[in-house]
């Protein structure tokens, strides 16, 4: 090998889109390069302009276009492929620099910026002259010609769309220098967008939050500051150490399987500078990275896991536990990190779902034969209507208990009748009395004595007793620690600890990683916080508690977990496009969220580089309506997935398309409708993840939980679904703070399912729409 050759990441993903035998040149190309870059066949040539940019030939009609990227430490000189283009393409408007801000190096062809920009800015592209035996072609792309005085409009030029800031600003905050004047000629919102699409990363990110209304300040401290990096005077000429920082593929003899792997690929090696420093980061106890829907907090957690786990010295433990809130995450959790890690490292990495983790513990700690069956929520509160009615109560509803049960007496894990005096009720709602509160125990009591009786318990009390039951083996441990150290240390083989269980008894697990988290309870963080010793890189934690869909509310200092000074903030979306991004922000506009403490959580600075058709707001006349209008948008995606790409591939429409739906009963209507009536297949969404082989997914928002979709319609977004006012009504009265809690979760149900779509979204409705659908409504 004489030469070293990496590979640009927009470069790659611009070659995950091309035809399969300009990759196969491709890789002839790179395996001739790097044994001789000067072997005649590749007429290796600088360009004209910017100087650092060379072209070489792939073939008859294809160039890569490189860059000199110093001489590595071993001496092998080194090159970056920055573009493939077909030759018509090339311009001698290329530039290659090094970023002031992130120090990575920045590649930028002006002819992916709009006609109308550069035509303003009275720029005009030169073609890059090729071989001269190639016969001339016409000029592919022509240099924008001024319009004829008649057609140009009479009125004042429109107003750039950055007014407010200027060359210096735009420098400042790291757009790059070929861009930043151009940037400033910009008018429309499309223009913005163009410029952006080609622009290097930390330039898109910048111009889009000004396109979006982020001031200077805001945007400096949302992105710029955060992609940093500390960079030593004259970095502006070292491109070895810039290609050290900068997202690129090494180019071996694997290149072909890498570039096979696609887009699926994109997420395993290229992690965003502000993703990779919360990955990289050594914490001194529990963090938490928060962030609006698909900024990729779960790929963060997933890399965190592969980074610890690499860390650690050998064995044959599990020492770090990946949980979540469900069985189907945490399949898909199992999945994403097996791709991930080397098998031998994943098998030190146990992975459950919280309640699977809750049942671990008590099967443990329970006799056999001593197990408590489960019994769900509905069938729990049966039992308390039938107490309720024994005792012939009617001051309270089953209803009203049942919460002040989970979420007062579960969720402080109140065990006396003295404490339940004394515990906290904020945001509960109605105020209850000493005698209320006499009253309510002794009722409770009675209803968790006859769940006892039949051998069952609700999932909030076990994982409630798998806390106690942790708490009390994490005392143990505490309390033999400091018995050894008040002994002078030393083995504690015989001295008077006769336990032998208890000599033994270690933390389950050094990290602990949860995602998804603002759905724990908090015996299930009482549980979490027992089950590894605090220290470093304890605990980590992925939430958004605008994602909030079970009633759940915890702060996590209450339950001996203290993340100030080391949370984190994701902001840019990788799922979704800014269109649908905007539509869904406006569902839970205006709410308040906290931040799983005492502070509150923001969607500020969330924005998408990603751009889409507009989401599909569609008010029908009736249910079949709505059903048939629905098919026919399904059947138009369906083509629109199935059209065969340059090489003639068709990909398989299967598990791209999502219905989401209100409850369980009207997703199955829509399945039955669609099988029967329009011959659309379908597949229901369980706990277990898809069922059935059918095409498209259908399921409760609740189901949508982590997961996302190509195109995704939304159904029955009518008032009175959305918020289930027959359910939900009657707190409005009776306990208002209860009503506003319902609502809020409402809400974040229709906004995880409206963020689960890629490309394109649609939401429906007959009758009124939802009120959390303002624009909607007009
Ligand atoms: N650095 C990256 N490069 C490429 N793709 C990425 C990157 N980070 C995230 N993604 C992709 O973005 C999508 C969303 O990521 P992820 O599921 O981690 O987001 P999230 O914040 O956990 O979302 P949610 O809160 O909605 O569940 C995924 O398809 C993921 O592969």
């Amino acid at each position: 090998m004489t030469a070293r050759l990496s590979l640009y990441q927009k470069a790659e993903n611009e070659l995950y889109k091309m035809d399969s035998s300009v990759k196969t040149k491709f890789y002839d190309f790179c395996h001739q390069f790097r044994i001789d870059p000067d072997h005649p066949s590749l007429d290796l040539k600088p360009l004209k302009g910017d100087g650092r940019i060379f072209r070489a030939k792939i073939d008859r009609s294809y160039r890569a276009l490189l860059a000199r990227a110093g001489v590595g430490a071993d001496g092998v000189q080194q090159w970056l492929i920055v573009a493939v283009r077909h030759r018509k393409d090339v311009y001698e408007e290329l530039t290659v620099a090094i970023n002031r801000i992130t120090g990575e190096i920045e590649f930028v062809d002006l002819a992916t910026v709009g006609q109308s920009v550069l035509q303003r800015a009275g720029l005009q592209l030169t073609p890059a002259p090729d071989e001269p035996t190639t016969a001339p072609e016409p000029t592919p792309m022509p240099a924008p010609s001024p319009m004829p005085a008649a057609q140009q409009a009479p009125t004042a030029p429109a107003e750039p769309l950055l007014h407010g800031c200027t060359a210096e600003d735009l420098r400042r905050l790291g757009v790059a220098d070929a861009l930043v004047d151009l940037a400033l000629t910009v008018t429309t919102d499309e223009e913005l967008d163009q410029l952006i699409t080609g622009a290097p990363r930390l330039t898109a990110e910048v111009l889009t939050g000004l396109g979006a209304g982020m001031s200077v300040d805001e945007v400096e401290r949302e992105i710029t500051q955060p992609a940093a990096t500390d960079l030593e005077p004259g970095f502006e000429d070292d491109m070895a150490a810039a290609l050290t920082r900068t997202a690129v593929t090494t180019v071996d003899d694997d290149i072909r399987n890498v570039l096979a792997e696609g887009d699926f690929r994109a997420w395993k090696v290229y992690l965003h500078p502000t993703q990779r420093k919360i990955v990289e980061r050594n914490y001194s106890g529990p963090a938490r990275v928060s962030g609006g829907p698909g900024t990729g907090k779960t790929i963060v957690a997933l890399h965190r896991v592969a980074r610890l786990a690499a860390a650690l010295p050998p064995g044959h433990t599990k020492p770090i536990l990946l949980t979540t809130y469900t069985k189907n995450l945490t399949a898909d959790l199992r999945s994403r990190l097996t791709s991930l890690m080397d098998p031998a490292l994943l098998d030190r990495v146990d992975i459950k779902h919280i309640d699977q983790l809750a049942q671990k513990v008590i099967n443990e700690n329970s006799a056999p034969g001593a197990q408590r069956s489960l019994i769900t929520d509905d069938r729990a509160l049966d039992v308390l209507r039938e107490v309720l009615f024994e005792h012939d109560e009617q001051r309270w509803d089953a209803e009203f208990l049942f919460d002040e049960w989970e979420q007062v007496v579960l969720g402080q894990s109140i065990g006396t009748r003295q404490d339940y005096f004394k515990a906290r009720r904020a945001g509960m709602g109605r105020a209850l009395t000493r005698p209320d509160r006499a009253a309510i125990w002794k009722l409770l009591d009675q209803f968790t004595l006859r769940l006892n009786a039949m051998g069952r318990e609700t999932w909030a009390q076990a994982a409630e007793r798998a806390a106690r039951y942790e708490m009390d083996r994490a005392r143990k441990i505490r309390a033999r620690a400091e018995h050894k150290e008040n002994i002078g240390g030393g083995d504690l083989i015989h001295l008077d600890d006769k336990s032998s269980a208890v000599r033994y008894v270690r933390h389950r697990y050094q990290h602990i990683v949860v995602d998804e988290a603002q759905d724990l309870s908090p015996a299930h963080w009482k549980m979490l916080r027992a089950m590894a010793a605090p220290g470093p890189d304890d605990l980590f934690i992925a939430s958004d508690t605008h994602q909030r869909i079970y009633d759940r509310q915890v702060t996590l200092s209450t339950v001996g977990i203290n993340i100030r000074g080391r949370s984190s903030k994701l902001t840019l979306s990788y799922r979704t496009t800014q269109e649908i991004l905007d539509q869904a922000a406006q569902v839970v506009r205006g709410g308040t969220y906290d931040d799983l403490d005492d502070g509150t959580d923001t969607l500020d600075g969330y924005h998408s580089l990603l751009r889409g058709p507009a989401p599909e707001l569609v008010a029908c006349t009736d249910w079949t309506d709505e059903i048939d209008q629905l098919a026919e948008a399904l059947k138009r995606w369906r083509a629109e997935i199935t059209q065969p790409s340059e090489d003639g591939t068709v990909r398989d429409p299967s598990g791209t398309m999502a219905v989401c739906v209100a409850d369980g009963e009207m997703a199955g209507r829509v399945a039955a409708d669609l099988e029967m009536k329009h011959g659309i297949t379908t597949a229901t969404l369980t706990k277990d993840g898809p069922q059935g082989g059918g095409e498209v997914h259908i399921g409760t928002m609740h189901r949508f939980k982590g997961l996302e979709y190509q195109k995704l319609a939304i159904v029955g977004a009518s008032d009175g679904i959305l918020p289930r006012t027959s359910l939900i009504g009657k707190y409005e009265t009776t306990d208002p703070k209860r009503y506003e809690r319902e609502l809020k979760k409402s809400r974040n149900q229709l906004f995880v399912a409206a963020t689960r779509a890629r490309d394109a979204l649609r939401i429906s409705w007959h009758g009124k729409p939802s009120p959390f659908l303002p624009s909607a409504a007009k």
